[in-house]
């Protein structure tokens, strides 16, 4: 089966400064990856070179069984939906959230395209498959912040991507809209035409089992990767974070972590 994504010795240097170093990374069907780092670590940098919006300086990447450099990257983007709250600063947010969802399948902020009462409709029953039927028709601009996830969620859903990207999705929820959302995304990973999910966080606590997978980055090399259960535990993220970390694993499998 063709990898999700291969990056081989993938270095990124801007200037003087070394911001990623030689990863080696490869993500396989049916895996869904979380990747954490502090601040700094080359995360955003990562995601970008996936998108193809950076270039590496070294290095070749492969993503859903295209090379970098041999392949035409609008079409590739298409295949891939990205979640971000920089995204919800760029959407025409006067919209209201059918069309905004709608935009997706044709991968543009606003909708220049032709589309009819079909496209709408599919649209609202991608919100209504997240558990969001009762934003249909409201104003994308009045929604709470985990709301606004939610429909940039089935907003890239609408493109059917074979690889969905979550950067940090619960940024700037509050605890119930947090757990709300990640209930969310648990369900859409339990679905059979799910897209491989990549998730950025912060927070060890948001990394369901469904995150089967772990990166983690350090000052823009990979410290550790590999099965979440392994990677997940009081030593290796006391070495991680150079600092003692107790865990508490909870009943949904979850972790709750505290300096220790
Ligand atoms: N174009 C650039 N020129 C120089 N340095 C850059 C450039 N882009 C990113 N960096 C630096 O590379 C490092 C990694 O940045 P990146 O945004 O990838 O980190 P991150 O892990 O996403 O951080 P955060 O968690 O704070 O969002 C940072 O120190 C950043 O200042």
């Amino acid at each position: 089966m063709t990898a999700i994504l291969k990056f081989t010795n993938v270095s990124v240097a801007r200037g003087n400064r070394q911001i990623l170093t030689d990863i080696n990374w490869t993500i396989q069907p049916q895996q869904n990856w979380a990747i954490l780092g502090l601040n700094g670590a080359g995360k955003t940098t990562l995601l970008k070179m996936i998108h193809g919006d950076l270039w590496p300086t070294d290095g070749q990447i492969e993503v859903l069984g295209n090379k970098f450099g041999q392949t035409n990257i609008p079409a590739l983007q298409r295949r891939i939906g990205w979640v971000s709250t920089a995204l919800q600063e760029q959407l025409h947010v006067n919209d209201n959230v059918d069309k905004i969802i709608l935009s997706g399948k044709f991968s543009s902020i606003g909708l220049y395209e032709k589309y009819d009462e079909t496209d709408l409709e599919a649209a609202r029953q991608t919100l209504r498959n997240l558990g969001g039927a009762k934003l249909i028709g409201k104003s994308y601009s009045i929604l709470s912040q985990g709301e606004k996830q939610l429909i940039l969620i089935a907003r890239a859903l609408m493109a059917k991507p074979e690889l969905l990207i979550l950067d940090e999705p619960c940024n700037g929820l509050d605890l119930f809209a947090r757990e709300k959302l990640l209930n969310q995304i648990q369900q859409l990973a339990q679905r059979p035409d799910r897209p491989a999910l990549l998730m950025v966080s912060h927070h060890i606590e948001e990394i369901m089992p469904i995150f089967n997978r772990v990166l983690l980055l350090k000052q823009g090399r990979i410290f550790q990767k590999g099965e979440r259960i392994d990677l997940l535990n009081r030593a290796v993220l006391t070495a991680f974070y150079q600092q003692k970390i107790g865990i508490e694993v909870l009943e949904s499998g979850r972790m709750a972590v505290y300096p220790n």
